[in-house]
């Protein structure tokens, strides 16, 4: 019998990297080739047109219909220099992927030919027939249109023949069926609040930007033993696989040398990534063999959103060209290290002020503390929320081990900046200010240093770690669109500013000086956001026990995490700071049910077929060839030696019986469990039961298959072990 396994271990080995053809002007000279960006916008524009949009960029201002027409044209021509025939609104529907419907760009003439056009309205909104998309109830399937509609913030780029547009899409009676839009309503929500903050100590800030700076973290597996692993193809990560016995305890995969067909690979990606804009400043071996991370250099969030699901679909292609496959699953192996998405998140003003990062004078070190101290409030009051925003059946499985932090989220701030809340907190406060002749009065805080010795060393156990000059959120899975959790982090962080800035104009108002008001409502809010600072291990038991005591969510189930979108603090919080409607939350968590439900529904089905159709039968022929060798020995040895001598084979057999049969009695109680399950209408009791019934069932399933592995022979087993999918490269 042909064994798969075989033939795609020799395929592998013959692989080598495949060449790949640098483009001859350095990187700075083809970055952004295939973005209309502002110079291009400069180029192909009429003047007071390009005038127009960039103020509409730069400013938030309303996009003049009359001016699309204009700007399509401009793009057309640029589009079709550059060998384009088709156009696409792009946009990021509840799938955690994008969606794309490609139209030529022709038209009738109307003397029976065809001209080549591209108006403003095509340009600006669309109605794509997408009953399709997950919509949680919001679209009945008689009102099955969307709307997609121009986001003029993230510029069109060229993929192929296509010229492709960021888009928002919502349903037809206005509700958001994606990520963009949402996210757009968070980031002026932070905008609006933190330049009312800003204004207390700079004037002249007129707006603040929230900049998102992802980590991305991949496995690649050679394509043929890919493809020869059912559950990778299907779900994303191995439903089964012992251990390799080498894995990452070296530790020498970590910054280690590139294999050369991975960075054959990775040459290959960048290029094409800044060809489209996206900036890739990082590219390394992560810890896990077979795992590696590329980082681009931070940008504004909503771009930043956009690059990162470019790349995402950009890295599967490119993998292919290599023979590889990209694995974003968050846990593709069980017993090494998973892969995150960290987001490095800060805000900045108009005039060049990291609101995070400390400064030269005390104003600056007072709105340093103040924008510290209102995140923290944010993370603190909403952190259910902030953990249900980067859950999903994948990222359940890596959270809490391998460096990834826990379920309960907490902040690492460093030993330098927690002595110095503690300071604010308890000084007496007419000792925090010195009265100083015409300066008026100046923050009496101790120094503080440019440079965050301990944050050098990051807590990998800390979700939310202050490193520096920004957090970075380190929960955030590697599959997910990072706008999920910037939506909450933006949008709560705005009302945590929002919040802080009505306490001190009241203040003010009662007659109290700015800084002294300031000072009061800080003071209060280090106090009442304590719980949330935690720089010990995240891993220890005593957390877990020390989190529930301070309040903080230690909820695990992810079903029921989703919980958190509907209680009332974040309706309230999602509803003042006009990002998400009630109607929209609920809609939206119809969905995060359904799609956990069904993932796990896939893995149940995809175990099934495999312990049936592979293992079982696998384990049965090598149980009947030793069962054969037995007989064998009993005709030379006689039944009594015979035996005797056949003690391990004997062992063996009983074993492989035993667990098969477990396996085989597994599935059964899987499948009746899933019925069972089926059966739920209510899509949040289905998923509870899902995660409650039919997860634990398969870790037990995965157990004995995983045992068996280990006794029977290598030649027979059908499956790409964990060694050769981890080492072979
Ligand atoms: N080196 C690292 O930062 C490891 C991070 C880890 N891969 C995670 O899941 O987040």
């Amino acid at each position: 019998m042909a064994n798969l396994r075989f033939e795609a271990i020799e395929e592998a080995f013959k692989k080598r990297p495949v060449e790949v053809n640098a483009p001859t002007e350095r990187p700075s000279e083809f970055y952004g080739k295939f973005v209309f960006n502002r110079a291009k916008m400069y180029k192909y524009l009429p003047a007071d047109i390009y005038k127009k949009l960039v103020d509409v960029m730069d400013n938030g201002s309303r996009l003049d219909r009359s001016i699309a027409d204009a700007v399509a044209q401009g793009m057309k021509k640029w589009a079709e220099e550059n060998g384009v025939t088709h156009y696409t609104h792009w946009f990021q529907p509840l799938t955690e992927g994008t969606a794309e419907k490609h139209d030529a760009f022709i038209e009738h003439d109307g003397k029976g030919g065809m001209i080549e056009e591209f108006s403003g309205k095509l340009l600006v909104q669309q109605e794509p027939d997408a009953s399709s998309f997950p919509n949680g109830g919001i679209r009945n399937t008689f009102e099955a249109r969307g709307y997609s509609a121009w986001d003029p913030t993230s510029p069109v780029f060229i993929i192929d023949d296509t010229l492709c547009i960021p888009t928002i899409f919502i349903s037809y009676t206005g509700e958001a069926l994606d990520y963009k839009a949402p996210l757009l309503k968070a980031l002026r929500a932070v905008n609006v609040a933190a330049t009312k903050v800003c204004q207390y100590f700079y004037p002249e800030v007129k707006q603040v930007t929230s900049n998102l700076g992802w980590e991305q973290e991949y496995f690649l597996v050679d394509e043929d033993l890919y493809f020869a692993r059912p559950d990778l193809m299907l779900t994303g990560r191995t439903l089964m696989g012992h251990d390799s016995a080498k894995n990452q305890q070296m530790d020498d995969h970590y910054f280690g040398t590139i294999p050369e067909r991975v960075q054959a690979f990775m040459k290959d990606l960048e290029i094409q990534a800044l060809e489209l804009g996206i900036p890739c400043k990082t590219r390394h071996n992560e810890v896990a063999p077979g795992q590696f991370e590329l980082a681009p250099i931070f940008e504004e969030c909503n771009l930043a959103v956009d690059h990162n699901m470019l790349l995402m679909s950009l890295m599967k292609k490119v993998a292919h060209k290599h023979s590889f496959r990209v694995l974003l699953h968050e846990k593709p192996f069980g017993g090494i290290n998973g892969s995150g998405k960290h987001n490095n998140w800060s805000l900045s003003t108009d005039t060049g002020v990291l609101l995070h990062a400390t400064g030269k004078t005390s104003i600056d070190n007072l709105r340093f503390v103040v924008f510290i101290v209102e995140t923290l409030m944010a993370v603190y009051k909403h952190n259910g929320l902030l953990k249900a925003s980067v859950m999903s059946a994948t990222n359940d499985h890596r959270l809490g081990a391998n460096e990834a932090p826990p379920a309960i989220i907490s902040s690492f701030l460093g030993k330098q900046i927690s002595d110095l809340l503690d300071h604010i907190e308890k000084a007496d406060k007419d000792d925090l200010f010195a009265l100083t002749g015409k300066t008026g009065m100046q923050l009496d805080i101790p120094e503080i240093p440019e440079l965050f010795i301990d944050n050098t060393d990051r807590n990998r156990t800390s979700p939310f770690a202050f490193t520096g000059n920004r957090f970075e959120f380190r929960a955030v899975g590697s599959e997910a669109n990072c706008a999920s959790a910037m939506i909450v982090l933006n949008a709560a962080v705005a009302e945590a500013l929002d919040n802080f800035a009505n306490r001190v104009n009241a203040l003010i108002a009662q007659g109290e000086e700015k800084n002294s008001a300031i000072i009061d409502v800080i003071r209060e809010d280090i106090k009442a956001c304590k719980p949330i600072r935690f720089d010990g291990n995240g891993y220890s038991d005593e957390w877990k026990v020390e989190a529930a005591k301070r309040g903080l969510d230690c909820e695990a189930s992810c079903p029921v995490c989703f919980d958190r979108y509907l209680d009332s603090d974040s309706i309230k919080m999602f509803e003042a700071t006009h990002v998400l409607s009630h109607n929209e939350l609920e809609a939206r968590n119809e969905v995060k049910w359904e799609t956990y439900t069904k993932k796990i529904q896939i893995e149940a089905r995809v175990m099934g077929d495999l312990a049936m159709n592979h293992i079982i039968p696998v384990a049965t022929h090598y149980q009947s060839q030793l069962a054969k060798n037995v007989q064998n020995m009993m005709d030379v040895f006689g039944d009594v030696e015979g035996k005797q001598l056949s003690e391990r084979n004997i062992k063996i057999i009983r074993e492989i019986a035993e667990r098969t049969t477990l396996i085989e009695s597994g599935i059964e109680e899987l499948v009746n469990a899933r019925k069972v399950a089926n059966k739920i209408e209510n899509q949040r009791e289905r998923a509870i039961t899902y995660h409650n019934t039919i997860a634990p069932k398969m870790e037990k399933i995965r157990y004995q298959i995983d045992k068996l592995e280990l006794v029977v022979s290598d030649e027979l087993w059908t499956l790409p072990k964990y060694r050769e999918l981890l080492f072979i490269r």
